[in-house]
Formats: structure tokens, sequence, C-alpha cells
């Protein structure tokens, strides 16, 4: 089902001070950052050779990362997307799988343009899954 790593996505309190981090420290290349107010997030992507991670800043009121932050005030990994060939069909194996879908179920649009979903991190090792038909 799940296919290659599409991102890896860190929390941050700063994303300024974070694309200065990944840009002169790490010499990486880093998109513009693009606001995502239907996620609660403004978004950058630092753009790898065999994936890409990217930086979140919680935005608006009800941000879902903002309560992450709270807890983790430097910042931290907050998810990881795989992509998948059929979001549709990937949900529903999993939810009869007896997965827990965040949401509705049904899929948004993500950064990409792509449909997205997520699932949730105590059915996945603790850890927040993003899947993304690409
Ligand atoms: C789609 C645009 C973009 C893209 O890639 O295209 C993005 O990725 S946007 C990313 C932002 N959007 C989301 O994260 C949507 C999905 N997230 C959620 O629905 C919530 O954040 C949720 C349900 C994971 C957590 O909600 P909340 O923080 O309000 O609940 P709790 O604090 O009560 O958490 C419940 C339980 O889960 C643990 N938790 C929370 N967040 C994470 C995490 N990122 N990784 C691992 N575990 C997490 C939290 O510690 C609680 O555990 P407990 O043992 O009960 O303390
Ligand atoms: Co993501």
């Amino acid at each position: 089902m799940i296919g290659k790593l599409n991102h890896v996505a860190i929390v941050v309190p700063d994303l300024d001070k974070a694309v200065a981090t990944y840009r002169d420290a790490l010499g990486a290349k880093v998109s513009d950052a693009t606001d995502l107010p239907e996620h609660g997030v403004r978004v950058v992507f630092v753009e790898l050779p065999n994936t890409k991670v990217e930086l979140l800043l919680p935005i608006g009121e009800n941000s879902p990362v903002a309560k992450f932050l709270e807890k983790n005030a430097d910042g931290g990994m907050h998810h990881i997307c795989y992509e998948v060939d059929d979001i549709l069909a990937a949900r529903d194996k999993l939810v009869a799988s007896g997965a827990r879908v965040l949401g509705n179920g049904e899929p948004k649009i993500g950064a990409h343009g792509k449909p997205v979903l997520f699932l949730h991190p105590k059915d996945f090792c603790g850890t927040l899954v993003e899947i993304e038909q690409v």
C-alpha cells in the first residue's frame, strides 16, 4: 500500500530561523513559504535528493499543530508522509483494519495540491502518519 517517503514534517516556533538553519547551516534548497489556512499552517519545503522536509508554523486560531508546539517549545518532528496510488482504497483498507482516519475521513487537498489523509498516531507506533495520493 504505502510507497515512497514523500516528506518528514517538523513543527517550528520560528519559521524564518528554521529556514536559515536549513539553507545556511545545512546548505539545503528551501522553497518560499506558503500559507495553508485550511490546514492552519504556513509551510516551507526543504528539497532533498530523495525526499523533502516540511517545516510547519501554526497559523490562525485552531491550528492542529499549535498544541504540539505548546508541548514541544523548541519544535520537533510532527508527522511522516507516505505516498499511495489510491487514497480512497488505502483509507478503506486501513479503516477495515481498525485504524483511525482523522477528520471526517474525506481526503483534503494538501500542500502539493494532492489529496491527503491523516492516521491517528496511537495506531502507528506513536507517529502521526499522513498519506498523499500521487
Ligand atoms: C495537509 C497540509 C500539509 C501537507 O503535508 O500537505 C500538512 O501536513 S499540514 C499538518 C497539520 N495537520 C495535521 O496535523 C492534521 C492531523 N492532526 C490532528 O488531527 C491532530 O494534531 C491530532 C489528532 C494528531 C492530535 O490532536 P491534539 O493535539 O489536539 O490531541 P492531543 O494533544 O490530545 O493528542 C492525542 C494524543 O496524540 C498524541 N499526539 C498528538 N500529536 C502527535 C504527533 N504529531 N505525533 C505523535 N503523537 C501525537 C498526543 O501526545 C496524545 O497522546 P497522549 O498519550 O494521549 O498524551
Ligand atoms: Co505533511
